[in-house]
């Protein structure tokens, strides 16, 4: 579904920022790129949807090669939320935001108005389309601008720091919303510096440093090696830390946290 065959980019020539980037996902993965500062994980999406394009190598999506597809194009198979994603709400109101890409793809009538109002209560706001995206708080604003991009049911998206800045319920909406779509087979992308986020959520990790892949790893394997977590500059996740620290079998998520510790009690060791 995605394929990054040795990728290289430069903003600067003869000054690689990315080089010889390789890899390949699938239908229903959800795939966090991590890595310090810098890196390079913002400009590689960009190489993904093709507002860049590789100097060398090649980004084939959904089977369209992005050297030969206008973005216009590719936007209708890979579906972007740039960072600080409410900076690109431009309607007055949310329906109005909502139904921008849809329309673009020709729905309309009935079809559009059951689009909208399933996004609408994906993002937790079912009976909000008419309010202007201004007034209502920064955290649904930013699942506003999800939405915007979930109506247009793209089979690959790209998430670049969805988490940061959001409130508990509308983290929780977003994981909800990721679940949801890595079932539906969508192919998840997210830049995540909240390890403990992309512990929870991501089936895979692909780590950036000094701007090559320095680990392309299941989740699991990636957070339990140091060599790789210092590599690429990122921290162990909390809930990993302390089963690790409890002599527990290595967790990921609070609710497997609570299952190794409850299983330890009731074996009584
Ligand atoms: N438009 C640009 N022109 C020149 N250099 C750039 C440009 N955008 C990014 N860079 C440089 O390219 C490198 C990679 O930047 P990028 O934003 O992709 O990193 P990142 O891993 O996403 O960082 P962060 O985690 O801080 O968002 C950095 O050294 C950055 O300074």
């Amino acid at each position: 579904m995605l394929a990054v065959e040795n990728v290289t980019f430069a903003y600067v020539e003869g000054s690689p920022v990315l080089s010889g980037i390789d890899f390949s996902a699938s239908k229903g993965e959800v795939v966090a790129i991590v890595g310090r500062n810098g890196a390079g994980k913002s400009t590689l999406l960009r190489l993904l949807n093709g507002l860049y394009q590789p100097a060398e190598g090649r980004v084939v999506v959904d089977g369209l090669s992005t050297s030969d597809t206008p973005v216009h194009e590719l936007a209708q198979h890979i579906g972007t939320v740039f960072q600080a994603p409410e900076q690109q709400i431009f309607n007055a109101t949310i329906r109005g935001e909502i139904a921008f890409g849809p329309k673009q793809q020709g729905l309309s009538g009935e079809a559009l108005d059951k689009r909208i109002a399933e996004v609408l209560q994906r993002i937790g706001l079912p009976d909000s389309g008419d309010e202007h995206p201004l007034d209502i708080d920064a955290s649904a604003r930013r699942l506003v601008a999800v939405g915007s991009v979930l109506a247009m049911q793209p089979p690959i998206l790209l998430l670049d720091e969805p988490q940061r800045g959001l409130d508990k319920a509308a983290m929780q909406r977003l994981e909800t919303i990721i679940a949801e779509e890595k079932a539906r087979g969508t192919l998840v992308l997210l830049v995540c510096h909240d390890m403990d986020f992309v512990a929870r959520r991501a089936d895979r990790v692909l780590a950036l440093a000094r701007g090559v892949l320095s680990a392309d790893k299941l989740t699991a394997e990636f957070f339990t090696d140091t060599a790789l977590t210092e590599a690429a500059g990122v921290e162990t996740p909390d809930v990993l830390s302390l089963s690790l620290d409890l002599g527990l079998p290595p967790c990921l998520t609070p609710t497997a946290f609570t299952q190794a510790y409850m299983t330890r009690r009731v074996g009584g060791t």
